[in-house]
């Protein structure tokens, strides 16, 4: 069977070293690092997420503010909003959860966020600092999942990572992230019209399965040993599963990560960590 790499266990050790480093900033700025979070619209996932991120705030010590708007906000409506966040210096962090209602541009107010307080790191200045090997924050997931490969003892240094969904959150930084120092793997990024996709993933010594199918990855397509990460959360009859069939997976796999309490719980971390690096680069 293989090695369970535990998410939510690894969050937990890294909230605890987090939450020193925070009181460590509050003592020598006299400021506390503060996120200030955009939810728009009903999506009752998003609301898990944002209502997970801003405990997750309180439990290291930071604070959080929420600015719910209803569904049909216009985009300019959203755009001042930002604007008014951009300017506000007790703010360290802004957060526009996505996805954004279909009226409005996302690319275009993810665009408006002041770089410095893109924790996120979507905005594309960022997006360019971290293809250039000089980031400004991690992007979350990908953070997240290279987080549970170090910490669980998972060499990347030239292994084989093939990285299955080439988004925009997820799957393409991670396989920027991964090739880069100090992760070094040989990178394949695959998706939904690669040719033989069992041949190729059956060829990764790590797996990231970030496509958005249920139990779209299955036993014949994992190498014997190999490490998989599932960044999947889809919501299904059979309740949240991730994008790899896990028990039969885990028979094939040397370690595997769960859904629920895998990637998820770490992409919250990571916010967190971002959010103090955004204060720290605010008032110091
Ligand atoms: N602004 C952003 N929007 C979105 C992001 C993001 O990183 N920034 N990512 C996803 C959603 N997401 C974070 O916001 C996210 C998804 C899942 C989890 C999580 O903890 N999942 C739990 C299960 C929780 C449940 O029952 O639903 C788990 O996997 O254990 C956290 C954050 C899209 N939007």
């Amino acid at each position: 069977m293989a090695q369970v790499i535990s998410g939510k266990e690894i969050a937990k050790q890294l909230k605890s070293e987090l939450a020193e480093q925070v009181a460590v900033f509050i003592q020598n700025n006299a400021s506390v690092p503060r996120l200030a979070a955009v939810l728009v619209g009903e999506d009752p996932a998003s609301d898990v997420y944002v209502r997970n991120k801003r405990k997750a705030c309180e439990a290291v010590g930071m604070e959080s503010d929420l600015h719910r708007l209803p569904a049909e906000t216009t985009q300019d409506e959203l755009l001042t909003l930002v604007a008014k966040l951009n300017k506000d210096d007790a703010v360290h962090g802004i957060l526009i959860q996505l996805p954004l209602p279909p009226q409005i541009d996302s690319d275009r107010v993810l665009r408006a966020v002041n770089p410095a307080k893109d924790v996120d790191a979507f905005h594309p200045e960022n997006v360019g600092l971290l293809v250039q090997g000089q980031p400004r924050f991690l992007p979350c997931t990908p953070h997240g999942v290279l987080q549970m490969l170090k910490r669980s003892g998972i060499e990347t240094e030239g292994q084989h990572a093939v990285v299955l969904g080439r988004s925009h959150i997820v799957g393409r930084p991670l396989s920027i992230m991964l090739s880069q120092p100090p992760y070094n793997a040989t990178v394949t990024l695959c998706h939904s019209r690669t040719k033989d996709l069992a041949e190729v993933t059956k060829q990764a010594d790590i797996l990231i399965a970030a496509i958005g199918k249920p139990k779209f990855v299955t036993a014949d397509m994992v190498k014997p040993g190999a490490a998989v990460i599932d960044v999947g959360t889809n919501r299904t009859d059979e309740g949240l599963v991730g994008d790899a069939d896990y028990a039969a997976v885990s028979e094939v796999a040397g370690a595997i990560s769960p859904v629920p309490g895998g990637v998820g719980p770490m992409t919250i971390t990571m916010l967190l960590f971002n959010t103090l690096e955004a204060a720290r680069g605010l008032e110091t």
